[in-house]
């Protein structure tokens, strides 16, 4: 990553950037057909920044139409393995060299801070991609025990053509975590960002192409919901859609897929994630450290992030003591200022949703924050709830709020931890190496840290258990497996000789 350079200079990028306003199909840049466009804006300043192409069930027809036209012919899905991962690789150079760019579009039309948008953002998504395409000719398939007079070969083909449909929470990186391994699979595409967060993958979309992706392989269809991601979800002609969203909408898709081709879906939903931290934990100030980090980062608006923290009696009052000194810096403003930690909520109306939890409180006690800023911004607040079923404590807020909930013992943290219907991410800080291994074996998540906040890595699987997600991971080899699917080809070696007698 290359320095960070100052507001100014960054309020000049912004300035000077082009801003995409059209769905991009088969190649090229296409206004919706009936001409609608919907405004999309800066959250930060409430600023409209352009308008963008409002796509309807005819323009998802047409992706859908020049994505299959793509896979058939095998333009790309029968491409020598080493031919796609070299257009893989040249597109990760030019994502990289219009990294700063990137970065502040990310910034400007999502409210994430330019500071996160340059240290994470922005090279996670790159090396997500090189790193799907670097496996592209590094997968063997398998023969199978079978028999003496035949081969059994277990094949791997790319499922199709997939839908994307996409949050708006991490713009770039979702995109990255779901076109990576679909195309190093040899899938065609047709990809539905958020309404609100469009700008980056419209970019995007144009550098794969420059870099030699073939037309029709990856398309972008923008608008809304129900104008483009449900006929996408019902479509007859797509194979599969990977979804990361709310769990209210994860259930659609499962319902359109019922209802229409039986397409396989994959979701990947919300969290209400625990983190536990036990009377013997070892450090209560890089805890602490690491609890701020886990609730606050990217404004909570994270599906992983720490939104409840379990704390035993015992070094309740000594590790929140901590926890709100490490929370007083992370400084709420401007998110092209490069020393802002905490930026702007996505959109208006998330920011409304965040805030009215503000409103209730009931039963609870703010010892942190607790105030909005200009309308688009929520300072990072904590509240001390009476138990796990205060609302606070059960509903997804994805915002700078963090409830504390006390216990008196591992047992009761556990069973805390684990009431809750969704099971993304849990994290544990103790220095007993029993109840440390005890505790990430009973954690029903797809993701246990003990003794840090993490989100993982590229090189390990990430999804949930219960109702935050399941038919498939992100990232790993595993991520192969969603856009893949297995075929056998029996191959007879036995004597014709043989075959008439026996
Ligand atoms: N797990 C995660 O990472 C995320 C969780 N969430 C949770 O969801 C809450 C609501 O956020 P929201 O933006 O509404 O999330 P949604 O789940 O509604 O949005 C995710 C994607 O699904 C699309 N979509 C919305 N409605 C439909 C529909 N009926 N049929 C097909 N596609 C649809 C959205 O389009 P469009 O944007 O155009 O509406 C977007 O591309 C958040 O407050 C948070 O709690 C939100 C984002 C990410
Ligand atoms: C650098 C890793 C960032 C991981 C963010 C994971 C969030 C996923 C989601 O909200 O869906």
């Amino acid at each position: 990553m290359s320095d960070l350079l100052t507001r100014e200079e960054y309020e000049a990028i912004a300035a000077s950037l082009v801003l995409p306003q059209n769905a991009f199909i088969d190649g090229r840049f296409r206004p919706a057909m009936s001409g609608d466009t919907f405004e999309t804006t800066n959250p930060a300043t409430g600023k409209v920044l352009t308008t963008i192409a409002a796509c309807g069930p005819e323009d998802v027809d047409l992706a859908v139409e020049k994505a299959r036209e793509a896979f058939e012919d095998g333009r790309w899905s029968r491409l020598h393995p080493g031919e796609r991962k070299e257009v893989l690789i040249r597109f990760c150079k030019l994502l990289e060299r219009n990294s700063r760019e990137l970065a502040v579009l990310e910034s400007i039309d999502s409210g994430k801070t330019i500071y996160d948008c340059e240290t994470v953002d922005v090279p996670e998504t790159i090396h997500c991609i090189k790193w799907h395409a670097e496996l592209i000719d590094k997968i063997y398939d398998q023969v199978a025990p079978a028999s003496d007079n035949h081969i059994a070969m277990i094949v791997r083909e790319p499922v199709g053509v997939v839908g994307l449909v996409l949050p708006w929470n991490f713009p770039l990186l979702m995109l990255a975590w779901k076109i990576g391994p679909s195309l190093a699979a040899g899938c065609s595409l047709v990809i539905k960002p958020a309404a609100e967060t469009t700008l980056t993958a419209l970019r995007v979309a144009e550098l794969a192409s420059q870099a030699g992706l073939p037309d029709g392989v990856l398309n972008i269809v923008t608008g809304s919901g129900s104008k483009v991601g449900e006929p996408l979800g019902r479509h007859p002609d797509v194979d599969m859609v990977s979804f990361t969203g709310s769990t209210a909408t994860g259930r659609r898709f499962l319902n359109y897929s019922s209802e229409t081709n039986l397409k396989e879906v994959v979701l990947e939903m919300g969290g209400k994630n625990p983190c536990i931290v036990m009377d013997d934990a070892e450090d209560l100030d890089v805890t602490a450290a690491h609890v701020v980090n886990g609730a606050f980062w990217n404004m909570g608006e994270n599906c992983s992030a720490a939104s409840r923290l379990i704390v035993h009696k015992d070094v309740k009052d000594a590790l929140l003591e901590r926890v709100m000194a490490h929370a007083r810096e992370w400084n709420v403003g401007d998110p092209l200022d490069p020393s802002i930690r905490v930026g702007a909520l996505v959109s208006k109306s998330h920011f409304d949703k965040v805030s009215s939890y503000l409103e209730k409180v009931d039963g609870g006690k703010v010892i942190l924050g607790g105030k909005t800023v200009e309308g688009a911004f929520v300072e990072p607040t904590i509240v001390d709830v009476p138990g796990n079923n205060h609302l606070l404590a059960k509903e997804e807020i994805f915002g700078p709020i963090l409830t504390v909930i006390t216990v008196s013992s591992f047992e009761e943290a556990i069973a805390v931890a684990n009431d809750t219907e969704y099971g993304l991410a849990a994290s544990i800080f103790t220095s007993n190496v029993k109840r440390a291994i005890r505790g990430a074996r009973a954690l029903r998540a797809g993701t246990v840290t003990v003794n840090s906040f993490g989100e993982g890595d590229i090189s390990t699987p990430f999804g949930g258990y219960k109702q935050s997600g399941f038919g498939g991971r992100d990232n790993s080899i595993h991520a192969h497996d969603q856009y893949t699917q297995l075929k056998t080809i029996w191959l007879d070696l036995s004597d014709p000789v043989d075959q008439t007698v026996g």
